[in-house]
């Protein structure tokens, strides 16, 4: 395979991208059949993923790879796609949102992180919507050649390798250590210093064998069925937090803050969730979280609509209160044009379900207090197209494969922090939330 194009932010890409996007079912006779899952057509090696509920992307290799970082990770970003769109030839035989060039993304959560944030164009993408499955083609200084074939491009397949024992050790703050993080954050709201405070962890996990991704991915998007399953340059997880959907002008936010442990037993997870949709702790927690998704859309939008009141979501290990937040973009020169979906997440991120309120105090008491580099966790993590539209997630649910060695992962959770906080319930419901990646390395 021939080495990508790497273009620092605003670089020049020095090679034509060459764009084809065609119907599977418009693929020779004889090609790879409609694939039954996205996910089992992904190759060990670094493999892209933005998948819920069957539909979705995958896709494999390095045409462009894009390295950023600081404040302006998602501006030097934007602008070294268009870039590389400038220079690309594109033939789009399927036209849907998804189709045609597209690039994954993920970013850190905090400007002073040394993860900064990558994109990276593949070689290969596979992508599904509502029955309609799609193959394209991302090359870089070939000419238009003939119809592509799955059958050749897509790796042989090989069973994902289960990762064998999983030793799990303190990450950078011990659990006992949080509470007193958690303490901190309580005594600093009631000081008046913030409102709202999200704090986090981290745990370290070995796994026996080196961890192939593709394993974690496939637990996780079958078990977490309504959470984005995404997998972008070793950063994996199942989000059940959608932080910006952009497409065709419309725009929506799942925001999601409160947080219920489940119990195993249904008839005591439907009391919990109207113990959830009446505790005034957690209802406060997630005000402040719609609020903020509401204040840095307004902006961008004509109309917006902000639900009154939360709805409950559950997933296998928790209850959540969530809302869906959603808008039609203004068009202020009167033409279709408006902030691309990562100029929309830049500006949304970091919400008050991953921050808090204040916005700038929070970071900073986070960046004080919280003991750790979150790295990519929290960031926005997903794909954008070559007209912006695209889908961002929150990485949570979320760990980081090292890239040095793949025995070692990096798992994460974070709680949302008001004054009415109990330090240990806190740390139970980061362990309720570190459940979803725990299930994806076990065997
Ligand atoms: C920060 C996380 O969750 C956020 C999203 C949903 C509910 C949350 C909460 O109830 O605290 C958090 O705001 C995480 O999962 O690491």
């Amino acid at each position: 395979m021939s080495t990508p194009n790497r273009a620092a932010a605003g670089a020049h890409v020095p090679q034509h991208l060459v764009v084809r996007t065609v119907a599977i079912h418009d693929l020779p006779t004889g090609d790879h059949p409609d694939p039954a899952d996205l996910l089992d057509l992904l190759p060990p090696d670094a493999p892209l993923a933005w998948v819920r509920r069957g539909d979705g992307l995958v896709g494999w290799g390095e045409a462009v790879r894009i390295e950023v970082g600081g404040p302006d990770r998602f501006a030097d970003a934007e602008r070294a796609w268009q870039d590389v769109l400038a220079h690309a030839v594109v033939r789009d035989e399927v036209r849907l949102p998804g189709t045609g060039p597209v690039a994954f993304g993920s970013f850190a959560f905090d400007d002073a992180s040394a993860a900064g944030g990558v994109v990276v164009v593949p070689r290969v993408v596979v992508g599904r919507r509502d029955g309609r499955t799609w193959l394209t083609t991302l090359s870089t200084g070939a000419a238009l050649g003939p119809l592509p074939r799955l059958a050749e491009l897509a790796p042989a397949r090989t069973p994902a390798a289960c990762p064998g024992e999983v030793a799990y050790t303190d990450g950078a703050v011990t659990a006992d250590a949080w509470l007193d993080v958690v303490a901190d954050g309580v005594a600093a709201i009631r000081a008046g210093e913030v409102d709202k405070v999200v704090l986090a962890r981290d745990v370290h996990a070995r796994t026996e064998h080196p961890l192939d991704v593709r394993w974690a991915l496939g637990r996780l998007a079958e078990r977490y069925r309504s959470c984005w399953t995404f997998s972008v340059d070793g950063m994996i997880g199942a989000t059940p937090e959608l932080l910006v959907r952009s497409e065709r002008g419309l725009v929506t936010s799942r925001v999601l803050a409160g947080t219920i442990r489940r119990t195993g037993d249904d008839d005591a997870d439907v009391a919990r969730a109207g113990i959830l949709a009446h505790s005034s702790k957690d209802l406060e927690e997630h005000e402040y979280a719609v609020a903020s998704v509401a204040r840095a859309l307004a902006p961008y939008c004509s109309s917006t609509n902000v639900p009154d009141v939360p709805f409950v979501l559950s997933l296998p290990n928790v209850l959540h209160l969530a809302s869906d937040v959603t808008g039609v973009l203004a068009s202020p020169q009167g033409d279709d044009a408006h902030p691309s979906s990562l100029a929309l997440a830049a500006a949304l991120h970091p919400t008050a379900a991953v921050c808090g309120t204040p916005t700038a105090a929070a970071r900073d008491l986070i960046a004080r207090i919280e003991g750790m580099d979150r790295a990519r966790y929290a960031g926005p993590v997903g794909w954008f197209g070559a007209d912006g539209d695209g889908e961002w997630g929150i990485a949570l649910r979320s760990a980081e494969v090292d890239r040095t060695d793949p025995h070692r992962v990096r798992l994460f959770a974070g709680c949302g922090v008001v004054a009415a906080s109990d330090p240990a319930a806190e740390l139970a419901e980061s362990q309720a939330k570190l459940v979803p990646m725990r299930f994806a390395l076990s065997s």
